[in-house]
């Protein structure tokens, strides 16, 4: 049985982490997104045309003596965020930090869309969801978690991001110098092939919880916390200057003075996302206007604890117990 551990340094902003990943033999190292919010392993590979690379490492499996083209398969995936990638698969050997699987499927691009192109640190994605939403045509493959998962002590990952500085995924184990207090627990529904979960309320500052339940997903693949909009509109009505600001697509205030804390409940736990962290970025050079880090979840269909909720966490996605732990770190 194993464990292990990789870091993972947080991009300007904290707009996305990326972390280290090896394939093939010998080893070609790229460097990806992990997102459990999605369950494709894809990447930049020399069978996309040169224009559409523009600084990013890429896979080339004809450079692996591991590789196996699998016959016959496809997949296609489209963001959220409306950004795609396509392309076909090979089996190979990826190793994350100390863990190896042998014969994972790879999913070599093609084709991406210009949000990838455009992102020149980022190599590719590493799903990190339930292999029930991995896109590979006409069989669906294992995300690298679910290969690992049986030779791991226990079948769970956790997440430490942090903001601006490098975190960390362990896969295994929980790690108990990562966090402080008590882990909150809640069940996971991981019908849509997400962690998905309910929390039973919110606050705003330092009034006590309002009981309303926000059904959403735990990713790490998204920046943002977005929230439904009743709860998005409460939150802002209390940050002095704050408006709706349709150029921009969301919510800007004054960068100062600090906006109040948002608390939103895990099971019988609470989870404080720092005012500070609310202070997403600054839209303008006199840093003036800053960019809400709460925004709406409008037209989603469920709320998304991106990496502005998760990276005041220590976060355990546990699939054995198919729960979420939650921790103040
Ligand atoms: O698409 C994503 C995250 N996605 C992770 C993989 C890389 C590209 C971005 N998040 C997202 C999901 C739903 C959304 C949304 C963004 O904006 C509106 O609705």
């Amino acid at each position: 049985r194993q464990t292990g551990t990789v870091e993972t340094d947080a991009e300007k902003h904290d707009v996305e982490y990326l972390t280290p990943i090896s394939i093939g033999t010998p080893p070609q190292d790229l460097i990806v997104d992990f997102d459990t919010g999605s369950s494709d392993l894809w990447v930049f590979s020399t069978e996309m045309a040169a224009k559409d690379i523009k600084g990013q490492a890429v896979y080339d499996p004809n450079n692996s003596s591991t590789s196996e083209k699998l016959q016959g398969s496809t997949w296609q995936i489209t963001y959220g965020d409306g950004s795609s990638s396509s392309g076909d698969v090979y089996l190979d050997t990826v190793t994350i930090g100390n863990l190896t699987v042998p014969n994972q499927a790879v999913e070599a691009a093609k084709k991406v869309s210009d949000e990838f192109t455009d992102d020149p640190n980022n190599d590719g994605l590493l799903g990190l969801g339930f292999s029930s939403i991995n896109t590979v045509q006409p069989t669906p493959q294992n995300t690298f978690f679910d290969n690992v998962k049986k030779n791991l002590d226990t079948p769970l990952f956790t997440t430490d991001l942090k903001h601006g500085a490098p975190g960390s995924y362990n896969f295994g184990y929980i790690d108990p110098a990562a966090y402080i207090g008590n882990i909150s627990w809640t069940p996971v529904d991981n019908s849509q092939g997400f962690w998905g979960f309910t929390s039973p309320g919110y606050a705003v500052g330092t009034e006590t919880l309002r009981n309303h339940s926000i059904s959403g997903i735990a990713d790490t693949g998204t920046t943002l916390l977005l929230l439904p909009k009743s709860i998005v509109k409460a939150y802002y009505s209390e940050v002095q200057g704050a408006q709706y600001d349709s150029s921009q697509g969301g919510y800007v205030f004054p960068c100062s003075p600090t906006p109040p804390d948002f608390v939103f409940g895990v099971n019988n736990g609470i989870v404080t996302v720092p005012g500070d962290m609310v202070l997403y970025a600054p839209i303008d050079s006199a840093n003036q206007n800053c960019f809400g880090g709460i925004q709406s979840d409008t037209g989603i269909g469920f709320s998304i604890f991106g990496d502005v909720a998760l990276k005041t966490s220590f976060v355990v996605f546990d699939a054995g117990g198919l729960q979420l732990g939650w921790a103040a770190k």
